[in-house]
């Protein structure tokens, strides 16, 4: 409760505190994680171990029915999917915009968040690779995974080398940045891509890690990292 202090106060609700459900590994929930330090704002920090299968519990269905995170809570207001997440922070909270105002760099932001959620970051998902595991064989996941790296990065090492500066479309971290750090990050750390495949998605990525929002958002950052002090 805000306010307080004379006889005739009236008592104010807060706005309440942002929640994200998260996982410290996933990428999309990684996403989110940037745009949140980013535009400066606190949250409570939900883990849901996906490793232990905790995205299936009746409690988080009841949030994400898909059993995917991440969800972000904002009062009453639940919002899954990282882009539709991204997009209500973008509406709600104007300060550090997310998309520039040119059109055509607008697009190219689009054009790089769909490649990367649509493309490549679905074939890596934890449901996708059991599914291969059980049904095709465990030495095809990582073989799988790279393949579609492969193919999404060759696309956009092409698609940004006309437009990139010091992050993707430009000088300005925006959107195709939030969804190109943990992808790269994902491709190096856990799929073994070698980093000289691929140079201008490893100088961004070089770029990213000096910047606290991405610091800050970094996997072995969260408290529900094996390697988190805090966990
Ligand atoms: N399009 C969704 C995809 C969400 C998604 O795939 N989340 C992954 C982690 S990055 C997940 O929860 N996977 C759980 C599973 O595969 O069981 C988004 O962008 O939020």
């Amino acid at each position: 409760m805000a306010g307080g202090g004379g006889d005739g106060d009236v008592a104010v609700d807060e706005p309440s505190k942002l929640k994200l459900y998260s996982y410290w590994r996933s990428s999309c929930s990684h996403r989110v994680r940037i745009a949140l330090n980013l535009k400066g704002l606190c949250y409570d920090y939900v883990p849901v171990n996906l490793a232990k299968g905790e995205q299936y519990s009746p409690e988080f269905l009841k949030l994400n029915p898909l059993g995917y995170v991440p969800v972000l809570i904002d009062g009453d207001i639940i919002v899954s999917d990282s882009f539709a997440i991204l997009m209500y922070l973008e509406e709600k909270f104007v300060q550090c915009p997310l998309l520039p105002r040119d059109l055509e760099k607008r697009a190219l932001n689009y054009q790089v968040a769909n490649i990367v959620s649509c493309n490549i970051q679905p074939f890596q998902n934890l449901a996708v690779l059991k599914y291969i595991e059980e049904k095709v064989s465990p030495d095809q996941k990582i073989p799988w995974v790279q393949y579609h790296l492969r193919r999404g990065f060759t696309a956009l090492e092409e698609l940004l080398k006309g437009h990139a500066g010091r992050y993707a479309t430009g000088d300005e971290v925006y959107l195709a940045d939030l969804f190109l750090a943990p992808q790269i990050y994902g491709a190096i750390k856990r799929f073994n891509i070698d980093r000289t495949e691929f140079p201008l998605l490893l100088r961004l990525y070089e770029a990213y890690s000096e910047l606290p929002a991405f610091q800050n958002a970094m996997p072995e950052s969260q408290p529900d990292s094996p390697s988190s002090s805090t966990s």
